[in-house]
């Protein structure tokens, strides 16, 4: 927004343009826009975008884009008020990418005073990414509705305090042992306390993953640092942690007061469960200890039986299980690949298509719940003709070593059938405790939220996991894929060691929910203590007048 720095600018993109073949797309205000648009040679095809900007708006002068159209004591001002134009570019890059069917752009080359086109540049991963899955409203503002909805559940409050009382009225005043409620309603505790009753949380997470979560969310760490590695100050345990292992919201920051609110809330809760095993657990489980002063009970698996998930009942539920059990009988035992991305995830249109070169390439018999790729409604139909290689889906047919299951698959059912070897997941922290239940050794790709930190777990601590892509604009090349699809199925040396791992941890898990008279597994035993702690402020309630 200067002459003296338009012109070198204007200079550069004629420079790339005619000498080097670049394809240019050069974005100013409006009114910048219109004086630049008669020096461009007649032979160019510079394309010229205009970011909205109305310097009235910002204390300035009407229509003054320009230093050139201010005295001097107004620069500054002009220079701030640039900052406006982030979310207005933010558009206009997506715009342009959607137009040119997801093709992203080579680079951004943006002003001295615009160093803030990097988050966006960065967001659409040009470094790592040739394409970029923007045709329907971008992933990124289905993250932010996130955010959004968790913000309003906050809203809740006074309806569930009514619910809460209405209740104890209905039972003659007679009060609840507790009320147990999501992380994200963490301000329960203030209506069970008022009734003084016990409140805990319970975390549908293992604590290790929860704590990286929260320990990056307050101190956002990657803004101070330099190097794309960071060690948490408050839980070194998690050792080093990539920028790429930040969840979209993290990365941005824009999650950064969510997390600040969870994690005030739970100051003032009574203790917490974690669906996650003390054995498996300890590094987190104690970060939470000493991070909040209360007690923190691992009581899982906590896990719905096969054939109780949430869409069983309906026709096709019922099918998809009959389809699959009878395919998996035909297997060998430990012969099958089951890959799914869990109930709200997907890959990339490109990772997509590399996935499925690599299911073919990899020569294993596979079972994949198939979602359309990003930029698509998840829940839409499938369409293999578009997103998959010419002719997969009837060549895997054919010959018997493929079986795509479009929507919802019976997953406890896969994963418990003696011919499933391996599972390419992304970690939700569910189809970890699904998967290891059964003994199924795990090929990580998380895409969101605390999954890059399931997998450092499961990798680097409990050896049940290998990370095989991350996130959902990575590159990922059909032959890496192949590579650890063949390190976990054959009988390499990995192989073996993470097999047997996982019957180990299998083991652990069936120990710990062991409920006998001669022996009580540790999650039972920590629900016990859990109870017990919410009757003794029940019985400490009634002493008190
Ligand atoms: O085709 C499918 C897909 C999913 N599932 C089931 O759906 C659940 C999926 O849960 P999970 O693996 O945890 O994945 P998400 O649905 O992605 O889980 C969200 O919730 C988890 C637990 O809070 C977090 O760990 C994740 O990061 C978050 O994305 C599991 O029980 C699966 O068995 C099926 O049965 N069939």
């Amino acid at each position: 927004m200067a002459q003296g720095h338009i012109i070198p600018f204007l200079a550069l993109a004629i420079e790339l343009e005619q000498k080097r073949g670049c394809t240019i797309t050069f974005a100013s205000t409006p009114l910048n826009i219109k004086r630049i648009k008669p020096s461009l040679p007649p032979n160019s095809s510079i394309q010229l975008l205009e970011i909205p900007f109305r310097s009235s708006d910002h204390g300035l002068p009407p229509d003054c884009e320009n230093t050139h159209d201010l005295p001097y004591h107004l620069i500054l001002k002009l220079v701030e008020a640039s900052r406006s134009l982030k979310p207005s570019f933010h558009k206009l890059v997506y715009d342009l990418v959607r137009k040119q069917h997801g093709r992203l752009p080579l680079c951004i080359i943006s002003d001295s005073f615009f160093g803030w086109c990097a988050d966006i540049a960065h967001e659409l991963g040009f470094k790592n990414s040739r394409y970029a899955d923007v045709r329907e409203p971008s992933r990124w503002s289905w993250y932010h509705l996130i955010l959004k909805l968790v913000e309003a559940s906050r809203s809740l409050k006074p309806s569930f305090h009514k619910l809460v009382y209405d209740l104890v009225r209905k039972q003659h005043g007679r009060l609840p042992l507790c009320i147990i409620s999501d992380s994200f309603f963490g301000w329960c505790a203030d209506i069970a306390h008022e009734l003084g009753v016990f409140h805990a949380i319970f975390f549908p997470f293992c604590a290790f993953s929860t704590a990286c979560y929260y320990s990056i969310g307050m101190s956002l760490p990657h803004r101070n640092n330099d190097s794309k590695e960071f060690v948490l100050a408050d839980f070194p345990q998690a050792s080093r942690i990539h920028v790429t292992q930040m969840s979209e919201n993290l990365q941005g920051g824009h999650g950064a007061e969510t997390i600040r609110k969870l994690v005030q809330d739970c100051m003032s809760i009574d203790g917490a469960l974690f669906n996650s095993m003390g054995e498996l657990d300890e590094a987190g489980l104690a970060f939470f200890q000493k991070t909040f002063g209360k007690p923190f009970w691992p009581i899982g698996p906590v896990l719905l039986p096969p054939g109780t998930g949430s869409r069983a009942g309906n026709e096709a539920a019922i099918k998809a299980v009959e389809v699959c059990r009878n395919w998996l009988d035909t297997k060998p035992p430990n012969s099958v690949l089951y890959v799914s991305f869990g109930s709200q995830n997907t890959v990339s249109a490109s990772q997509m298509m590399h996935l499925a070169f690599a299911l073919e390439a990899s020569g294993k018999n596979f079972i994949w719940a198939v979602r359309p790729p990003t930029g698509f409604d998840i829940n839409s139909e499938f369409k293999e003709k578009e997103y998959l290689p010419e002719g997969f889906e009837n060549r895997n047919k054919a010959s018997g070593r493929g079986l795509l299951v479009h929507q919802w698959a019976p997953q406890m059912e896969i994963l418990s059938h003696k011919s499933t070897s391996a599972f390419l997941s992304h970690c939700g922290w569910n189809s970890v405790l699904e998967g290891l239940s059964y003994g199924v050794p795990i090929i990580g790709w998380p895409m969101a939220s605390e999954q890059f930190y399931n997998v450092k777990l499961l990798e680097e601590e409990i050896g049940v996991c290998v990370e095989v892509a991350r996130g959902r604009i990575s590159e990922v090349k059909s032959e890496d894929i192949v590579a650890k699809i063949d390190l976990v199925m054959n009988d390499t040396e990995k192989g073996k060691e993470m097999r047997k791992r996982a019957c180990e941890v299998r083991n652990i898990i069936n120990n710990s929910i062991a409920d006998k008279e001669e022996f009580k597994g540790a999650s039972v035993k920590a629900m016990d203590d859990f109870l017990n702690a919410a009757m003794l402020m029940r019985e400490e309630a009634k002493r008190t007048p």
